[in-house]
């Protein structure tokens, strides 16, 4: 195998030079740039498309929901959700040019994410119970990715056995610490539903958009590494994660219409979810990074 971990031409960022830096964010977004300027803006502008009738873009794919308002960010911050989604990590494995130590990298860390992935998630079960809308459903669409976790923590015990990674060994490096460490900031108790759902949804179509692109048509992913792609790759994972954006487009379209008992408490939680949703894919970019051995960004986020 060759010890590339860079992008091939299918790259939409152009990084196929090996003398070009994986993606990265040389501006940690925060509250008070570019989100702070834009975020009245992208309120009413999220407002005035979800008026416009929608029509498919020729990016949109059949059963995946678009128009909401999850939609309208991943459009406006479409650099770095391809950053996120398109990253030469991932590349790597669809052109078959994976770096092996690379690929066992990730293995190890993002065995230690999916364990604290775990309470993440149960806490956004939690906040679906407390809501108390039974009808909406919420619960068994969170209840099914609780359990299917399950499944996930014995495929990577077995997946590194396979490849010889001892995961009693394996230390958490910087972007796992601080990605962990954000997933526990998300279940403090002030922190809305809608916020930890627009997160939840992120953190699940990142790696559903990434692996199902390492399993397209004309892919060369090796075909030891097909099972992890499918793991996530596949339309049941990808109608799971269709199932967590209605959800959190539901809940935005209600903080967004002021439906809440006060309008500037709603139009905080839509902003805040977009930092969410911008921050999840800063620490996505960093968690690849680090895989392939060049993390150069890896500071908390503020
Ligand atoms: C870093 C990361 N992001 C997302 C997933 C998908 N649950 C994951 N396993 N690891």
């Amino acid at each position: 195998m060759a010890t590339t971990c860079w992008a091939d031409e299918d790259c939409p960022l152009g990084l196929s030079s090996p003398t070009q830096k994986p993606f990265t964010i040389s501006r940690p977004l925060t509250r008070t740039n570019s989100l702070e300027q834009s975020n009245t803006e992208s309120t009413r502008k999220g407002k005035e498309e979800r008026m416009k009738p929608q029509k498919m873009d020729g990016k949109s794919k059949p059963g995946v929901p678009y128009g909401g308002m999850t939609d309208t960010w991943v459009k406006k911050h479409r650099l770095i959700y391809i950053g996120a989604t398109r990253h030469p990590f991932i590349l790597s494995i669809r052109d078959g040019t994976v770096d092996l130590p690379a690929f066992k990298r990730w293995l190890g860390q993002d065995y230690i994410f999916v364990r604290a992935f775990v309470p993440f998630v149960a806490s956004v079960l939690i906040r679906a119970y407390e809501k108390g809308d039974e009808s909406s459903g919420d619960m068994e669409v969170i209840l099914s990715g609780l359990g299917s976790l399950n499944d996930e923590i014995a495929w990577f015990k077995q997946e590194a056995s396979k490849w010889g990674v001892d995961l009693s060994q394996v230390a958490p490096e910087k972007p796992t610490q601080h990605y962990c460490r954000f997933l526990e900031e998300l279940m403090r108790p002030e922190v809305d539903y809608t916020v930890a759902m627009a997160a939840f949804w992120a953190i699940e179509a990142v790696y559903q958009e990434s692996f199902a692109h390492c399993l397209e048509e004309g892919s060369k992913t090796p075909p030891e590494l097909k099972e992890a792609c499918q793991r996530w790759g596949n339309d049941g994972f990808g109608h799971y994660c269709s199932s967590l954006r209605n959800i959190a487009d539901r809940l935005l379209e209600k903080a967004a219409s002021g439906s809440m008992p006060l309008v500037k408490v709603s139009e905080d939680v839509v902003s805040k979810a977009e930092v969410t949703f911008l921050r999840v894919l800063e620490y996505e970019v960093d968690f690849w990074n680090m895989s392939c051995g060049t993390a150069g960004h890896s500071a908390p986020k503020p």
